[in-house]
């Protein structure tokens, strides 16, 4: 299977050099993501939080404890498409509607926050750079309809998977502007993109069943943005294609590191269409 060589890399704070601009274009019409240079995001600040879920077992707490923290989400409790359930664990920050119960654990917190406003000093750089490769005239923020932004920290157990699940989490599409993901491992961590140059298909469960994918394993001082259902909608299909995405339990990604447990942040941003 391909890796990720076919996937471009955007460098923010430089010219982009007309090969760049044409590169990511493409890739945004084939897969719907690229590469994004962004130390910053996983040196330090997400290790922190990686170490600090794994040194405090935030997921391995008892369920009644883990209901009790504002903005968790249970194992197979979110479903994709309304009917396929997501087996993963996450803890929602940011989120609107998130019900007030207690805060998360405050370290847990706070290193999230560092993260956030790490973020936040590369994302108005990063929506520039954007809307210059896409040559936009409307910008994709700045609107109080387009800046809604929330952050989940995922956590995966082959564990509990069972034997006949084969994906940690299920094809689907992201529903906002963008998807920033960043991960713990610096391995093929089982994550897939699918080639929609591929497939007829328009909706997620037709493109799993039909496209190719590409494997995307995680790189050291590297995120992958995904476009979402939101960008797609507001840029036309010729331009922009959400990314449909799937992430494979261990036991599938053969000949390669094997990981039972997978930890990931993903920071959405834009409201997902109504
Ligand atoms: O954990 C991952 O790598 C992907 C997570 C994801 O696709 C999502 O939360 O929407
Ligand atoms: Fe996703």
């Amino acid at each position: 299977m391909p890796t990720n060589d076919c996937l471009p890399l955007i460098e923010l704070g430089i010219q982009q050099s007309s090969s760049t601009i044409s590169s990511i274009n493409a890739a945004l019409r084939q897969f719907g993501a690229f590469r994004l240079v962004a130390p910053q995001l996983t040196r330090n600040v997400s290790q922190r939080v990686f170490q600090d879920v794994r040194a405090r077992g935030f997921f391995r707490l008892p369920i009644e404890v883990k209901n009790q923290a504002r903005g968790y989400s249970g194992f197979d409790t979110e479903l994709i498409r309304g009917k396929t359930a997501f087996p993963k664990e996450s803890v929602y920050f940011l989120r609107k509607g998130v019900e007030n119960r207690h805060p998360p654990p405050a370290e847990f917190q706070n290193s999230v926050e560092n993260l956030h406003n790490e973020w936040t000093s590369l994302r108005s750089q990063l929506f520039a750079t954007l809307s210059t490769i896409l040559d936009l005239t409307e910008p994709l923020i700045g609107t109080p309809s387009l800046d809604y932004e929330y952050l989940g920290v995922n956590f995966y157990d082959s564990d509990r998977l069972g034997r006949d699940r084969v994906h940690f989490s299920p094809v689907h599409m992201d529903g906002g502007i963008l998807t920033i993901l960043v991960r713990a491992a610096d391995v093929h961590d089982g994550l897939e993109i699918a080639d929609l140059r591929t497939t007829e298909k328009l909706d997620s469960e037709g493109i799993g069943l039909d496209a190719s994918f590409i494997s995307v394993p995680a790189m050291s001082d590297e995120v992958i943005v995904f476009a979402g259902t939101r960008l797609q909608r507001l840029l036309g299909k010729s331009k922009v294609r959400a990314c449909v995405h799937r992430v494979c339990s261990p036991t599938q990604i053969s000949n390669r590191c094997i990981i039972k447990e997978r930890l990931s942040l993903a920071i959405f941003c834009g409201p997902p269409i109504k």
